[in-house]
């Protein structure tokens, strides 16, 4: 079917982008036609009607052209790319065209104050190329990595809204699907032809001039394949932001701490496991008081640093910032006040910003001098915060102040278009025009008393209105006596309104006079607009700085407020914490808190002791710790020395991780295995109850044989959680491995009542009390009654008969028996195959050993396997 017509028009328009719907303004709406009518109907409740054209009916659903922002903003959040086609004034009437595609990673009206990044990602040559840019700030990141796993750890750093694969990427179907699977970002197809090294150099060079692309040192083809696709995209997308694309910033992810995309998660970072902000580390130690301050603490937190000299300064800071309380308060009531200059400067260089918005970036470049007055206060005088508050040019800032102060009125129109905008003594053909504008005005003002006077009429009034203009009323009782130069133009219920040839003249005038101030002052005002946009760098910088303070002064009324310590960040090696909490649970619990120390000589903790007695929490704690420390925090403990590491690496507890048709054991095991590949040295590794997945015999193996790795090739921090007390004897055959357990009191057995004392104590526990958890969660009585039978017969035997339906007298009859020794079922109540008939003449026990000990093919065991076996029959010997 085709359509002519208004709608025939916006099919061809939509034929033209790929975006995913269009608006077209079609007067003063912007309509909705066709599937997109009926789509933006469901999704945002807007009322569908029918259209008739050229004899086909079509639905339709408009927003009026001042409302749009707020429905583009609630499409585009949901994912999808929307394109706008405006409608403009021809010599014979109007036509239209696209303007611009509003994307996730593109929108600049967003209320979302956290970063909005647009990725771009692309291989080339073996490498990975990724480009970062947040439109709604100007800020541009870009750099290279060696695996795609890399990519989606950067990724999750970032937590991009949009993201565009190059075409190679493309192929590599895993991350986009992990892409896609672990990021709520809008996966977006971009032209091919941008990621192409050679084009998207020139881009670049167009962009940021050829001496600033170099100085940046773009390392690699890869990474300036991926930041001119991202940049021709913006460009694309028509929202004229390029202007707060002031500068590239290449870098190094080895500059921050490694920290894998699973273990963000697992650290509750930025959100918690099951999805929410609330609960996660950010939410928890966040205190700032703008939107700025909030997104430079999250990048903090999210890319920790290795540099001691930098994590030193910043620590520096917060010390002085929580040693000083009077001066912590001023400088956070200063802040209080300012706005987020960084989008300012990205609303003036796309042409967005209203008076309003330059008011706010006057009000916001005082903010600076006042810091600046603040960290003057003789105990932060000393610290590095007088070096960050004076790092922008404060004189030029001070200089775009006073020009804002000169040229706005106080309370500006929200429209730059009719006027009202500017002081008085700022432009002097403005004042010309207020001055004649004024005049015309005066003479009205005094119309009506004057033509009262000269006619004696005294209900007369002076008014104007849409449709008469301005007019003279006069009440119908004294209509006689008006003078013959009035022109009735309307009559009224009780008045008559009127005009002269004089007032319609002064109408005129004054109208002229209206138009011409709010042209000039139009003009005006995107004359001053641009020159705040060309004076973005600055605003960012500012913005920057007021950000930086903002996130220090969090960090320090955090640390006061739950007495948080410095750390001693040292060079790498030790991590000994004295009274250590968990940054998150000490908040809502009565923490009991614990301490650990991993240095040259102990590397590796196995941690063991009843489920829900803590291990995890004690793990995380310890991790937290090391991250807070390098993010630049202080600390949850009484004491720390934290040895700078490389990367944090962890494996825990499965939830919702059968996600793309991976089981959770295969799941345990890539990351096992990822952590294995790259943990170095200088890593800190945690694993909570790794092999737990798989059959027990397997899991041992595998929990074994992963310790002896991590100890003997990796020889990084560990700490490792499990309930395989097996492990715990490697202690004694590992020199830099050592047992702690938490600690319980009473032993949980036929009801005993057991408490989780949460301390940590040195040497292995033998327990794990998992029938207690299971009675305390609520299993019915007899399945834990009975579990507590099993538990003690495998405590005596170590074996124990499955029982079956009730077959014989008794009621129940023993099908098999498992030997947990051995390993092996034996069948029937004679105890059967297997393990083979005991002999009377030695004790079962030792019988069922050398049985074992008989049938084990040494060839075809795995050697951990083997190890533990012999363990196992020594051990059962000896009782
Ligand atoms: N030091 C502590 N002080 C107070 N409460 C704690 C402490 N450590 C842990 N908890 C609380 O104990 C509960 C169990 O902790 P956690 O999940 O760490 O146990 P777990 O030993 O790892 O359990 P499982 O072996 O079942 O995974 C949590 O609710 C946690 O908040």
């Amino acid at each position: 079917m085709t359509a002519d017509g208004i709608v025939g028009e916006f099919l061809t328009l939509k034929s033209e982008t790929d975006a995913d719907l269009l608006a077209m303004q079609c007067g003063d709406f912007y309509e909705f036609f066709a599937e997109d009518a009926e789509f933006v109907g469901d999704e945002l409740d807007l009322k569908v009607s029918e259209k008739s054209s050229h004899g086909s009916t079509y639905p339709m659903a408009g927003v009026p052209v001042d409302d749009l922002t707020p429905y583009l903003k609630a499409l585009v959040e949901r994912g999808y790319r929307v394109a706008v086609a405006d409608q403009y004034e021809t010599d014979g009437g109007h036509a239209r065209e696209i303007t611009r595609v509003v994307t996730p990673g593109t929108l600049l009206e967003t209320t979302d104050p956290s970063a909005q990044f647009l990725a771009g990602v692309v291989a080339v040559d073996g490498r990975y190329g990724l480009a970062l840019a947040d439109v709604t700030t100007g800020e541009f990141l870009v750099t290279t990595t060696e695996s795609a796993a890399d990519v989606l750890a950067e990724l999750h750093r970032f937590d991009p809204v949009e993201v565009l694969p190059g075409p190679t990427v493309d192929d590599e179907s895993d991350l986009l699907a992990r892409v896609r699977e672990r990021t709520d970002a809008a996966v977006t197809d971009h032209d091919e032809a941008a990621f192409a090294p050679g084009r998207a150099e020139r881009t670049l060079r167009e962009q940021f001039g050829d001496a600033a692309l170099d100085s940046v040192g773009l390392d690699h083809r890869a990474s300036v394949a991926a930041a001119g696709a991202v940049l021709a995209y913006v460009e694309g997308t028509g929202v004229g932001v390029l202007g707060a694309m002031t500068r590239l910033q290449a870098y190094d992810p080895g500059d921050h701490l490694d920290l894998d995309a699973t273990t963000q998660r697992n650290l509750e970072l930025t959100e918690t496991m099951h999805g929410g902000r609330e609960g996660s580390l950010l939410a928890t130690v966040d205190h700032t008081v703008t939107s700025a301050g909030r997104r430079r603490l999250r990048e903090w937190l999210t890319r920790p640093r290795r540099d001691r000299a930098v994590i030193d300064r910043r620590l520096d800071s917060v010390a002085a910032l929580s040693e000083a309380a009077l001066a912590r308060d001023r400088v956070r009531e200063v802040l209080d006040d300012a706005y987020d200059l960084e989008r300012l400067a990205a609303k003036a260089t796309s042409g967005s910003a209203d008076a309003a918005d330059l008011l706010r970036v006057r009000d916001t470049l005082d903010v600076l001098p006042a810091l600046a007055s603040a960290v003057a206060d003789s105990r932060l005088a000393e610290s590095p915060l007088p070096d960050v508050v004076n790092r922008p040019d404060r004189e030029a800032a001070a200089d775009l102040r006073t020009e804002l102060d000169e040229a706005l009125a106080d309370d500006p129109p929200k429209t730059v278009t009719e006027g009202g905008l500017f002081r008085r003594g700022y432009d002097p053909e403005l004042d010309d025009l207020l001055d004649r504008y004024e005049g015309a005005r005066e003479w009205l003002d005094g119309l009506a008393d004057r033509e009262k006077e000269r006619t004696g009429i005294t209900h007369l009034q002076v008014d104007r209105n849409k449709t008469d203009g301005y007019y003279v009323q006069v009440g119908k009782s004294e209509t006689d006596a008006v003078p013959d130069e009035y022109r009735e133009i309307k009559t009224l219920k009780n008045s008559r309104r009127y005009t002269t040839d004089e007032l319609a003249d002064r109408e005129r005038e004054i109208l002229r006079l209206e138009e011409a101030r709010g042209d000039l002052e139009y003009d005006l005002f995107r004359e001053l607009r641009d020159r705040v946009a060309a004076r973005a760098e600055l605003l960012q910088e500012v913005g920057r700085t007021l950000a930086t303070v903002d996130a220090l002064a969090s960090l320090a009324t955090h640390a006061v407020g739950q007495d948080w310590t410095r750390p001693d960040v040292v060079e790498s090696g030790p991590l000994v914490v004295e009274a250590g909490r968990h940054p998150v649970v000490e908040t809502t619990t009565d923490f009991v808190p614990n301490g650990v120390s991993l240095h040259a000589d102990r590397r590796f903790l196995l941690v063991t002791g009843p489920n829900m007695s803590g291990k995890s929490t004690y793990m995380r704690q310890a991790a937290l710790i090391v991250l807070l420390a390098q993010a630049g925090s202080f600390v949850p403990a009484r004491s720390a020395t934290v040895g700078v590491v490389d990367g944090i690496y962890t494996r825990v507890g499965a939830l919702d991780e059968l996600a793309g048709g991976r089981s959770t054991f295969m799941v345990e095991m890539q990351e096992l295995s990822n952590i294995l590949h790259s943990a170095t040295e200088e890593s800190l590794v945690v694993l909570d109850e790794v092999g737990r997945g798989t059959a027990t015999y397997d899991g041992i193996s595998i929990a074994w044989a992963t310790t002896e790795y991590v100890h003997n090739r990796i020889g990084c921090k560990c700490l490792f959680a499990t309930h395989y007390h097996e492990l715990t004897a490697l202690a004694d055959h590992l020199p830099r491995v050592e047992n702690v357990h938490v600690a319980v009191a009473g032993d949980g057995d036929d009801g005993d009542d057991v408490t989780f004392l949460r301390t940590i104590e040195e040497g292995p526990t033998d327990r794990s009390y998992g029938v207690h958890v299971a009675d305390l969660a609520g299993v019915p009585a007899p399945v834990v009654d009975r579990s507590r039978d099993v538990l003690d017969r495998l405590r005596e035997e170590r074996a124990i008969e499955a029982r079956g339906a009730a077959t014989g007298d008794d009621g129940e009859t023993t099908q098999a028996v498992f030997d947990l020794s051995a390993g092996t079922m034996r069948t029937g109540t004679d105890g059967g195959t297997g393990g083979g008939e005991p002999e009377a003449s030695l004790p079962a026990d030792v019988e069922a050993v050398l049985d074992e000990l008989e049938s084990v093919n040494v060839e075809e065991t795995p050697p951990v396997e083997l190890l533990s076996k012999v363990q196992s029959w020594q051990r059962r010997l000896g009782e």
